[in-house]
């Protein structure tokens, strides 16, 4: 299991500095999946809208596709860590099992006599045990006997959910994202994925490979969500406000970014509030230095409103400006070109659904998207934009595509 070790060379020999990710571009060298497990096993048909998934997938074949997708990324010389792998590592140490414990047990859902047996339960397991239920959940039959006569117990359905499983995982992307050399863990804002964000910070701060990495953002509880941050160009991010991120999630955001000197500009861009465009990187992902490609529907009604420092500690928002000439200017360039997918309306419409403009960049010009977007890849490659393929009839039953299903952890500058 590589996850234990601190690598001191990359996987193509260079030396390994600290990691940082400074674009959305730059050659992909260390990227943190989820491989779906027993999480997804627990989706049915009551409960796969309020676990955020649109169906209940066939988990071997989900996994399958995934393993699919991982190895497309080895072989171009990504190192890929498996979150499993990292929180079973982060687990051997006893602050983090407190932590994980802690985040687990639901009082609330519980009651005292009930909560305490668990916690003395999921303390006496393996690490592996352990981040098995803290990802698959747990249900009130798969719960230790306890002493005495629970009502809580007696009263649930034998399958009700003691510990909730977290299924949307799998979407790396959302529950931490990176901004230079520091990671920041972000807020999710739907109670089905609050929990993941539990697990990541003590992967960050637990696991002996992340121990000297800066946080950025802090605690802060007002929700920023992975897949609505995009690192444009180096000092330059985009952060989409809309069903998941709240205006005060960037506000806050933006301002610890400028602080700490992680950007210069920060992009605030409205997105419409409904499922379909639930992060920015829904409707538009970068595939090259200067260019996105973009669901045509939002591309002329984007906006911006452009947050800058001002000198003194706080920050000034500019005026509204049209989101491709606000993000031009930021980044120096004399346009951000638009992949022109010139598709009919209904075809976009279908695509951007199951997730076409949602790529993920291995390096400027090459990207990995659902073969199923045939149109949206096919105008990537009239572009002369390099398409990596893969397969995503069980993974996109998430609603998520190869962004949403990664977190950059070490990109190469861009040169
Ligand atoms: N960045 C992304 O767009 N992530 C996809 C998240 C899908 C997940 N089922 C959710 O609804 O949050």
């Amino acid at each position: 299991m590589t996850a234990h070790i601190a690598r001191t060379e990359h996987l193509d020999g260079t030396p390994n500095p600290a990691p940082r990710v400074d674009s959305e571009v730059g050659p992909l060298r260390t990227v943190l999946l989820h491989r779906p497990g027993a999480e997804l096993k627990r989706l049915t048909p009551r409960n796969n809208d309020q676990l955020l998934f649109d169906g209940v997938p066939w988990v071997d074949r989900a996994q399958e596709e995934h393993d699919a997708f991982a190895e497309v990324l080895r072989g171009r010389g990504t190192e890929v860590l498996l979150l499993s792998d990292l929180l079973v590592a982060a687990l051997h140490d006893d602050r983090a099992r407190i932590a994980g414990i802690h985040s687990a047990v639901n009082e609330r859902r519980l009651g005292i006599d009930l909560a305490d047996a668990l916690r003395s339960h999921l303390t006496s397991i393996s690490p592996e045990q352990l981040a098995t239920a803290l990802m698959t959940g747990m249900t009130f039959e798969e719960l230790p006997a306890a002493e005495g006569a629970s009502l809580v117990r007696k009263m649930h359905h034998p399958i009700d959910f003691a510990v909730d499983p977290l299924p949307n995982l799998l979407f790396t992307r959302d529950s931490s994202v990176w901004v230079g050399d520091r990671v920041a863990i972000t807020s999710l804002a739907l109670p089905a994925r609050d929990r993941e964000t539990a697990l990541t910070d003590l992967i960050y701060a637990y696991h002996p490979r992340f121990r000297k990495t800066g946080r950025a953002y802090g605690a802060h509880s007002a929700p920023v969500e992975g897949g609505d941050v995009l690192l444009l160009a180096p000092g330059v991010l985009a952060i989409g406000v809309g069903e998941r991120t709240t205006p005060a999630g960037a506000e806050s955001f933006a301002r610890s970014a400028l602080r700490d000197g992680l950007a210069h500009t920060v992009l605030a861009v409205p997105i419409t509030q409904e499922r379909a465009t639930m992060h920015l990187d829904t409707v538009c992902t970068m595939v090259d230095r200067d260019a996105v490609v973009m669901y045509p529907a939002v591309r002329d009604n984007l906006f911006a409103y452009p947050v800058r420092s001002d000198g003194d500690g706080g920050v000034v928002v500019h005026d509204r400006t049209p989101f491709l000439d606000a993000a031009a200017e930021a980044m120096g360039i004399e346009k951000l070109r638009v992949i022109d997918t010139g598709l009919d309306a209904v075809t976009a419409e279908r695509e951007q659904w199951d997730d076409g403009n949602n790529t993920l960049a291995v390096g400027p010009g090459l990207v990995v998207a659902y073969e199923r977007n045939v149109e949206t890849n096919a105008r990537l490659e009239d572009a002369g934009v390099e398409v990596l393929r893969i397969s995503g009839s069980e993974l996109g039953s998430g609603r998520g595509g190869p962004r949403c299903m990664s977190c950059p952890i070490d990109r190469a500058a861009l040169k």
